[in-house]
């Protein structure tokens, strides 16, 4: 049975940050995406990894991308993703991995995704999106079984990876059915009222709209995503939920005074909104 998510995963998820901490404690999260012609997807996640809160973020992407990467979010670290010695050891360093925004499908892409999907472990987790969908689909590349795997397609990237084309998607059982052929952890199908499987339920979002729908806004929801896995370690199906949820309860606030909601602008506003969560204001 299909339920809706509800605003109170915000505040079972967003809490009060403990005083003795550091970096460290909110975790590392490293981003791999952004040829030259889609720099703009992974310079949009990881401005919303920053908002989310991860402790550490570096962003493993073409060297082309450094400056407007410093420009934009000079919290981020920058691995040149060419460098396959320096991108190994951020693999092995950080908690989450977000592999895909605006990667392209080319051979370096396609070889990018197969070493990373070799290399994570069972301590992290791993995000799939964008490109990098599209390619497993392409190259009938499998999930690792070990690593627990956030999977964001909308749902042309669903229908490569799943074989279920667009007009049957709307049958839950059927995605299920798919999620776990797949070994894929957390299922989020990204769509007008997205709906988030997983192994034990099926959750709809019943908030945001159409003036979400510009290029982006899957870019910042999978920064969003995994800033909220990477801080809030306890439930990492819990904070997926939550992100999906204040993405769109965001943008829904933006469209009051915004025809189109600006995906960076969802990324800027995190920090803000999450104050106003813990506040309960
Ligand atoms: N600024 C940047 O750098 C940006 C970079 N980006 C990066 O670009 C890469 C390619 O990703 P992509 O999503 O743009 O292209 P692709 O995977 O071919 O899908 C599009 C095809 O699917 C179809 N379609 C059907 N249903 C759909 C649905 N619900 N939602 C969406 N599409 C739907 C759609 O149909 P149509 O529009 O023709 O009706 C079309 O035929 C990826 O790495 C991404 O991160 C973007 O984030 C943009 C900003
Ligand atoms: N009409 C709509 N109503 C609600 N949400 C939408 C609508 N159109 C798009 N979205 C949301 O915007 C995001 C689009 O993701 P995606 O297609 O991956 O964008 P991109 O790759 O350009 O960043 C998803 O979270 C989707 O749910
Ligand atoms: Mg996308």
């Amino acid at each position: 049975m299909i339920s809706e998510l509800k605003s109170e995963i915000l505040h079972e998820v967003i809490v009060r940050r403990p005083d003795d901490s550091h970096k460290g404690t909110f975790g590392r999260v490293l981003l791999i995406g952004g040829n030259i012609q889609y720099g703009g997807a992974i310079l949009m996640a990881a401005g919303a990894v920053v908002g989310a809160g991860a402790g550490l973020t570096t962003v493993a992407t073409d060297l082309i991308n450094l400056a407007p990467l410093h420009t934009r979010t000079p919290e981020a670290m920058f691995v040149d993703w060419r460098n396959n010695a320096d991108l190994m050891t951020a693999i092995a360093n950080n908690d989450v991995i977000l592999l895909g925004p605006g990667m392209g499908t080319d051979g370096f892409a396609v070889q990018l995704v197969q070493q990373v999907l070799q290399a994570v472990t069972e301590n992290q987790i791993l995000i799939v999106d964008g490109s990098a969908l599209t390619i497993m689909a392409e190259q009938n590349m499998t999930f690792p079984r070990d690593t627990f795997t956030i999977v964001t397609p909308h749902q042309m990237e669903w229908a490569r990876l799943s074989g279920v084309q667009l007009n049957y998607q709307a049958e839950h059982q059927l995605n299920e059915v798919q999620r776990q052929i797949l070994n894929i952890d957390v299922l989020v199908l990204k769509q007008h009222h997205t709906i988030i499987y997983t192994k034990d339920d099926q959750k709809q979002l019943q908030i945001g709209g159409a003036y979400q729908a510009t290029g982006g806004m899957g870019d910042v929801l999978a920064g969003t995503i995994a800033g909220f896995t990477a801080q809030f370690k306890a439930n990492p199906t819990k904070a997926v939920q939550a992100a999906v949820y204040a993405h769109s309860a965001i943008a829904e606030e933006m469209a009051g005074h915004s025809y189109v909601v600006k995906p960076s602008f969802i990324a800027d506003f995190l920090p803000n909104y999450m104050a106003r969560i813990q506040s309960n204001l």
